[in-house]
């Protein structure tokens, strides 16, 4: 996608002339691959270009029903699309990947308030895709590729979202018909919040407790018809619509679902991980979590979504920083672009470091994921525990950090940050969901502390640990003695990890004390700050960990300019880290006031360095005019201009005077109260 055509703003060209790295070579690592890059244009290009998608409309006006339609019919232009481009390239299923995700990102400037259909690509056709058997696949894998059927992934409901063992939708088997019946017993047992359920769909995977042969065998999935293929009714003994207005996601139509008495075919339980034979008896899976299959996928997936919400957000709040002009600092001279208060720095250069660090992440995960997958798939399931609390914990820190940093890149932009046309309300929007979605952030690290004080028990028993965890042994080893600080990245990280060890050790120890008059469940729940901290203190060292690795393979691949631009995100990061958790720091590490004066001065160094870079790595992120979709963002900075042309749009704009001035204003005015 070409670059907006406009002159570009003096003050922002005169940074881009600074810029002392080749940009193109970061976007290339971004992206993975100058092959990659060219792809995820050509794609964004072939899309965004389609003047059917009528993207001059500014949805935002829109009415809520207005904008569900909108994002239909825009979906479908993209789809249509797509299979169009499918062909052309080839039409294997790396090709649909490859368009697939670079849809991701593209898909955002087409429905700014969600996708009608994501769960159809998403969760449906994952779970479909790995918890079926082959007869399953073949039958309903080519309906879903072809979108002759269209699902969601319906788990969550009225009364339980989180506590998914206390489902109480039913699917009650028998053997004589072949067939299941599902029932909502009670309102909490409706579906509450599943993705394009309202109206989209008519097809859903429905989570739902199995009974067969008069015992209960938990909650297993069934694929289940819910509307009718040609008149799009819902089909008998379905109550189903859209939950109404929420805080985001206003698009995605999420939707509610209650079963009376509905049948469903004996084949449409998904059955590759639990089975039940035709006469109704149950055979247990290897292990009952492989039913949370696709939550683990979508977790680590949301890693890289978190990764490029921070970046595009700070991508709209440097650019704006380096064009907004405020407050002389020196009384005499001309006021200074807003990013030398060093506060504004200090808003917005940490954030791009984290979204490098996530990208890390995010790639070192899905390859964690892959291969643990593939073990998995020759029957090894000993890694799942391990991946399961990895993914909830990062869910959960990247995702808390990706809300917080959209935050302060839109308070960073002052006034003209909460306009809507600034585009960061889409972003927070988006974030803030992803804190809930998949996995309530805290119950997510209560799931990852649980690993923690496993493997901390582990350890003082001398037994073994996992890679990410060894430093668990360090931490008994010190014998109580605290850790040494050193300022090198290594010594951060040393104190983070000693920090979350001790951390890790007061809630141990918190739960053992209270074990003596209390139940381990009871002892653990009144241990549960500890536990979330230790475990978020956990997610940062993972992240330091993975950036140090993967940051250094970086630097010796790439030409030394760039690697010293990555050196310096790294310290940012880890300096920034470490400022931040200061306190949990001080409880385990011997680190004086002067070390952490030095620190601070650290980071005011790290800026000064930064400071040139800055611009380069954000437009190294490559987010295209459309896709940054903000009037402070774009890459010609003439954000003035951008703004009264915007606020000209104003349906309220296009009449000098409103109606209401003659029917209320006007009247109340003249009658003298
Ligand atoms: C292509 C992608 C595009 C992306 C776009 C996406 C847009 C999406 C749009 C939005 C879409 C939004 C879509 C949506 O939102 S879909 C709905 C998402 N819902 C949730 O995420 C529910 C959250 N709750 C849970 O996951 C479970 O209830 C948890 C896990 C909390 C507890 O569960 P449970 O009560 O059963 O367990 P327990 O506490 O008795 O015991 C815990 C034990 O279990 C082990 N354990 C647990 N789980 C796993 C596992 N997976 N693998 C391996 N092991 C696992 C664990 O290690 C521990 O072991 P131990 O300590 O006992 O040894
Ligand atoms: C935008 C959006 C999209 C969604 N899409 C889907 C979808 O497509 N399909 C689907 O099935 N679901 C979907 N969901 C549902 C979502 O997965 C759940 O809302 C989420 O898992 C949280 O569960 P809950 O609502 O029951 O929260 P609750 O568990 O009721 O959380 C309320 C509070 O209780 C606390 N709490 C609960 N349990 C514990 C515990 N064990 N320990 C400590 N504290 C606890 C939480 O920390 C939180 O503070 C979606 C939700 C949102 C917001």
């Amino acid at each position: 996608m070409s670059k907006n055509l406009s002159i570009v703003n003096k003050d922002l060209k005169e940074e881009r002339d600074k810029i002392n790295f080749n940009v193109e070579e970061f976007t290339n690592w971004f992206y993975g691959g100058a092959e990659k890059v060219k792809e995820k244009k050509y794609i964004e290009n072939y899309f965004l270009s389609d003047k059917d998608l009528n993207l001059e409309l500014d949805t935002s006006y829109l009415s809520y029903k207005d904008k569900y339609e909108e994002a239909v019919r825009r979906s479908i232009v993209v789809y249509k699309k797509l299979y169009k481009l499918h062909n052309e390239m080839g039409g294997t299923h790396e090709d649909f990947v490859k368009i697939m995700e670079n849809l991701r990102f593209t898909m955002g400037a087409i429905n700014p308030e969600g996708n009608p259909f994501v769960l159809h690509f998403s969760m449906f056709a994952l779970t479909i895709m790995n918890m079926t058997n082959d007869e399953q696949k073949a039958e309903w894998l080519p309906r879903i590729f072809n979108c002759n059927i269209l699902g969601t992934y319906a788990q969550t409901e009225l009364g339980h979202g989180t506590y998914i063992q206390r489902l109480e939708t039913t699917a009650t088997y028998d053997p004589k018909t072949k067939e299941f019946t599902l029932n909502s017993p009670t309102l909490t047992s409706y579906k509450w919040w599943p993705g394009n359920l309202g109206h989209t769909v008519d097809h859903a995977i429905v989570m739902a407790q199995l009974y067969s042969q008069g015992k209960c065998h938990g909650i297993q999935p069934f694929i289940v018809q819910l509307r009718d293929s040609e008149t799009h009714k819902p089909l008998p003994g379905i109550d189903i619509g859209d939950i109404g207005n929420k805080v985001g996601f206003q698009t995605v139509n999420n939707g509610f679902l209650g079963f009376k008495n509905v049948k469903v075919p004996y084949k449409n339980m998904l059955m590759k991980n639990s089975k039940l034979l035709e006469d109704g008896t149950f055979i247990k899976p290897k292990n009952a979590k492989l039913n949370y299959g696709t939550m683990v996928i979508i977790r680590v997936h949301m890693i890289i979504d978190a990764a490029c919400r921070i970046a595009k957000a700070t991508t709209i709040a440097l650019r704006y920083s380096l064009v907004r002009r405020q407050s002389p600092i020196n009384p005499n001279e001309i006021e200074p672009k807003i990013i030398e208060h060093i506060t504004q720095q200090n808003k917005i250069f940490p954030g791009i470091a984290k979204a490098v660090v996530f990208k890390c992440m995010a790639d070192y995960l899905t390859k964690l994921h892959l291969s643990i997958t593939q073990e998995g798939n020759t029957g090894n399931l000993a890694r799942m525990p391990e991946l399961h609390a990895l993914s909830c914990c990062l869910k959960a820190v990247c995702t808390n950090e990706d809300a917080k940093t959209v935050e302060v890149c839109r308070l960073s932009c002052g006034g003209h940050g909460f306009l809507r046309s600034a585009g960061l309300d889409d972003v927070y929007r988006n974030s803030t969901a992803a804190q809930t979605y998949e996995g309530e952030n805290t119950v997510m690290l209560l799931q990852a502390a649980r690993f923690l004080i496993k493997s901390f028990n582990e350890a003082r028993n001398g037994g073994s640990l996992t890679e990410g965890v060894k430093y668990l042994f360090d931490f008994i080893g010190r014998n109580g003695k605290r850790e040494i600080f050193d300022n090198s990245i290594n010594g951060i990280l040393r104190a983070i990890q000693a920090a979350a060890a001790g951390r890790t050790y007061i809630a141990w120890k918190h739960i053992e004390d209270d074990k003596r008059h209390n139940s381990i469940e009871v002892a653990t729940n009144l241990a549960g700050v500890h536990l979330t901290k230790a475990a978020e203190l956990h997610g940062y060292v993972c992240l330091l960990q993975v950036g140090i690795e993967e940051i250094e393979k970086i630097i010796r691949n790439v030409s030394p300019a760039l690697g010293l631009v990555f050196k310096n995100i790294l310290e940012l990061f880890a300096v920034d880290l470490i400022l931040n958790k200061i306190g949990d720091v001080i409880q385990h590490v011997d680190i004086s006031n002067e070390d952490i004066e030095k620190l601070e001065k650290q980071m005011e160094t790290l800026f000064k360095f930064f400071r040139t870079s800055a611009i380069g790595v954000v437009d190294g992120f490559d987010f295209s005019d459309p896709i940054i979709d903000s009037t402070l963002g774009s890459y010609d900075g003439n954000v003035y201009e951008n703004l009264i042309n915007a606020a000209r749009k104003s349906p309220l704009n296009q009449e000098d005077v409103n109606r209401t001035f003659h029917l209320y204003i006007k009247p109340f005015m003249k009658s003298n109260l």
